[in-house]
């Protein structure tokens, strides 16, 4: 076939390195941006088969998130925006992973497999972050893409941003004084700060924004960012921040947000995803019950989660609360199961699914004359959150608008917004070990099954504290083990995290130095 000449004279031009074995993790491949040209290449031709296949646009998202600027990473987005599923999951492993020489086989065996009619026509969109290495690396999708006749008629910066902005009405409606108004974000030198810069001016009677790291200076992801400020729990480093004043940090590609600021005793306290979840949570359903709407809504966390904020979600809130394995396909996938499906990483990556028959109900009622005002303004409400909100992948801009206007709507500060629940003290570490596969888990990643002994060796470090929780997991995109603790004080959890890294180090195969305690 003609499509296999092509296969192998442009696939010549993106050679894999022998040996480099790499697999479609928690968000596709990533790794060190050196190592990822051949699997761009590659991922190009598997975006075309699956557009061939559905016969619907593929997107290929070129980004390594919140990770270093040298990093980058390579996903696969389905027609309706959602993560691919296992079976070709495996596919993009296998062609990722093929020698030179068996790279036409594998193409073809995915062609017999999905019994794909190569005649068809394919368009891709290929979309990428600002890193330096994104232009070549999305390059190399696009000979992909072209390798087996594909097409590629959109491509550009993106930030996985196309949520409407309906809550600039609301925003620009709200009385909220000037101080209430104001809220510094900082952009972690990516793609978020750019949208923010051309949405800033339709704000401004409702949110006046001060931009920080807007990326005219310093280096993506780099001592700032969602994912900086959630694991360091401290601000921004060179942020200079007023007691009071309310915050954001997005990630470098804009899909995780967190909120925080520093009390007037200079103490940080962090609004993170389980924080953000609640807020939405909580609006939704005092909206429902106005509307008299008889809609269920759940919350989906992970393992990370702060353990109370699931106690008060279910005990004060009284909503459904499920847990998943981290990754947002997980968590996206369960809360598709109920009418309201409400869904946060602790990171502060996720977004709220409204089913067909809940959007049709709130529809129905907004348009309902006879309804009375309080009911109306409800559905307005309800109506205005599924028009903001992208309801296919976390999005940090719709999710910062949504949460604006909600502490605009309820007259809410960022303070009495905390004051929801208080957080148990945690702490995350990272053990390097020499396989991280050989760490395997059950019950949503809460508990671990293998290396025996592991799991007995937690359960009895966990007695030691009070309000204590602990578990470890392999990452699905760095080369480590995380470990999580939680505690009912910060030593508390400092020192179990310590003694639970020490027990993965040793009964895990660890490499390098052993852990030291923390400081
Ligand atoms: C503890 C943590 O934050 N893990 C993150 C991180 O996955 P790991 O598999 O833990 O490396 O990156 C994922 C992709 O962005 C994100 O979904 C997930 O929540
Ligand atoms: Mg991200």
């Amino acid at each position: 076939m003609a499509e296999f000449q092509e296969v192998l004279k442009q696939s010549a031009l993106h050679p894999k390195p022998a040996g480099l074995c790499l697999q479609y993790g928690t968000a596709g491949f990533r790794t060190n941006a050196k190592q990822l040209d051949h699997i761009m290449f590659r991922m190009g031709m598997l975006a075309t088969l699956r557009s061939k296949k559905t016969q619907a646009t593929i997107g290929v998202m070129v980004t390594a998130s919140h990770n270093p600027e040298e990093d980058n990473g390579v996903k696969l987005v389905d027609p309706m925006g959602e993560m691919l599923t296992p079976a070709w999951e495996d596919y993009a492993t296998q062609l990722a992973n093929a020698e030179q020489d068996d790279l036409a086989r594998a193409v073809k065996e995915v062609i017999q497999k999905e019994a794909i009619d190569m005649s068809r026509e394919a368009n891709v969109f290929v979309g990428k972050d600002t890193r330096s290495s994104s232009p070549a690396l999305s390059q190399a999708v696009i000979d992909g893409v072209s390798a087996l006749g594909g097409h590629t008629p959109l491509h550009g910066l993106v930030s996985e941003h196309k949520g409407e902005c309906a809550m600039y009405l609301l925003l620009n409606a709200s009385n909220r004084t000037d101080d209430q108004k104001h809220l510094c974000v900082d952009g972690a030198n990516g793609i978020g700060a750019l949208k923010v810069r051309e949405m800033e001016h339709h704000l401004q009677k409702g949110l006046q924004i001060s931009l920080f790291n807007d990326g005219s200076k310093g280096k993506l992801n780099h001592q700032c960012g969602a994912d900086f400020v959630k694991v360091q729990q401290k601000p921004p480093a060179d942020i200079e921040i007023n007691p009071g004043e309310r915050c954001c940090s997005f990630d470098g590609d804009a899909d995780r947000i967190v909120y925080y600021y520093t009390d007037s005793d200079g103490r940080f306290h962090l609004l993170d995803g389980d924080k953000i979840a609640t807020l939405i949570s909580t609006f939704l359903k005092e909206l429902l019950t106005q509307a008299g709407l008889d809609l269920n809504i759940a919350v989906v966390q992970t393992a990370y989660a702060n353990g109370s904020s699931t106690l008060y979600l279910e005990n004060t809130m009284k909503v459904i609360v499920k847990c998943t394995k981290t990754g947002v396909k997980h968590l996206h996938h369960e809360a598709q199961k109920f009418d309201i499906g409400v869904y946060f990483e602790a990171n502060g990556h996720g977004t709220v699914l409204f089913s067909q028959a809940a959007v049709e109900k709130i529809q129905q009622l907004a348009e309902d004359a006879n309804s009375d005002d309080t009911k109306k303004r409800a559905a307005l409400l309800l109506q205005s959150t599924v028009n903001v909100i992208n309801q296919t992948v976390g999005d940090a801009i719709s999710d910062m608008l949504l949460i604006e206007a909600i502490l605009a709507v309820r007259g809410m500060t960022v303070q009495q917004w905390d004051a929801m629940y208080t957080d148990l003290p945690n702490r995350q570490l990272k053990v390097k070990v020499s396989d991280r596969r050989v760490i395997d888990t059950t019950d949503a990643e809460r508990r671990a099954v293998s290396p025996a002994g592991l799991q007995d060796a937690i359960d009895s470090l966990v007695k030691k504290y009070r309000q204590a929780r602990s578990f470890v997991r392999p990452s699905g995109t760095e080369d480590v083990v995380r470990v999580y603790a939680e505690a009912e004080t910060q030593e508390s959890a400092d020192a179990l995290a310590h003694e639970v890294s020490l027990a993965v180090y040793r009964l895990a195969g660890g490499v390098g130095d052993e852990p030291k305690p923390l400081q």
